[in-house]
C-alpha cells in the first residue's frame, strides 16, 4: 500500500515540470494552487456523494465510491507536492496519533487552548 504512495509520489516529483500538454500533473502545476485545491474540494464532493449512493448488495456503487476516493487522494497528493511535502508526512501524523483516543486529543488540545 505505502509502496504505491512512494512510487506515486516519485512520479508527481518527476512529471511537476512536463509538458502539461502531455501531463496531467504538469497541468495542475501550472494551472496553480487554487485550481489544484478547486480539484482536490470537487473530489471530495464527489467522493461524498459516491458515499451516500454505495450500496454493500450493489458492486458498482462500491465500485464507483473507490474510484472518486483515489481521485481525491490522488489530487490530495498532488497539492502536498505543490506545497513542497508528500505523503510520508502524512503517515508519520497518523502513526503519531495511532492508539491514541480522538476524545483524549481533542481534550488535550482544549486544555492546551485554555
Ligand atoms: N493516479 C493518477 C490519476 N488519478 C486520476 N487522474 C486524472 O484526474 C483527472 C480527474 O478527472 P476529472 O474528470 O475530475 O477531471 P477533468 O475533467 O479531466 O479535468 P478538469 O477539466 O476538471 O480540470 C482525470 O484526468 C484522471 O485521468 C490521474 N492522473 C494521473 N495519475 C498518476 O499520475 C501519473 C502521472 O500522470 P501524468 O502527469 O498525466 O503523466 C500517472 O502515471 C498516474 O500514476
Amino acid at each position: 500500500m505505502s509502496d504505491i504512495l512512494e512510487r506515486l509520489d516519485t512520479a508527481l516529483a518527476d512529471r511537476r515540470h512536463a509538458d502539461p500538454e502531455s501531463s496531467y500533473v504538469a497541468s495542475l502545476h501550472n494551472k496553480g494552487l487554487n485550481k489544484i485545491l478547486e480539484k482536490v474540494g470537487e473530489e471530495a464532493f464527489e467522493t461524498v456523494l459516491a458515499a451516500k449512493d454505495a450500496d454493500a448488495k450493489d458492486p458498482a456503487t462500491q465500485q464507483a465510491l473507490i474510484a472518486e476516493t483515489a481521485d481525491l487522494w490522488f489530487h490530495s497528493l498532488v497539492m502536498l507536492s505543490h506545497l513542497g511535502l508528500d505523503h510520508r508526512q502524512v503517515l508519520d501524523e497518523l502513526a503519531r496519533r495511532f492508539g491514541i483516543s480522538g476524545h483524549d486529543e481533542k481534550a488535550a488540545r482544549q486544555q492546551e487552548d485554555s
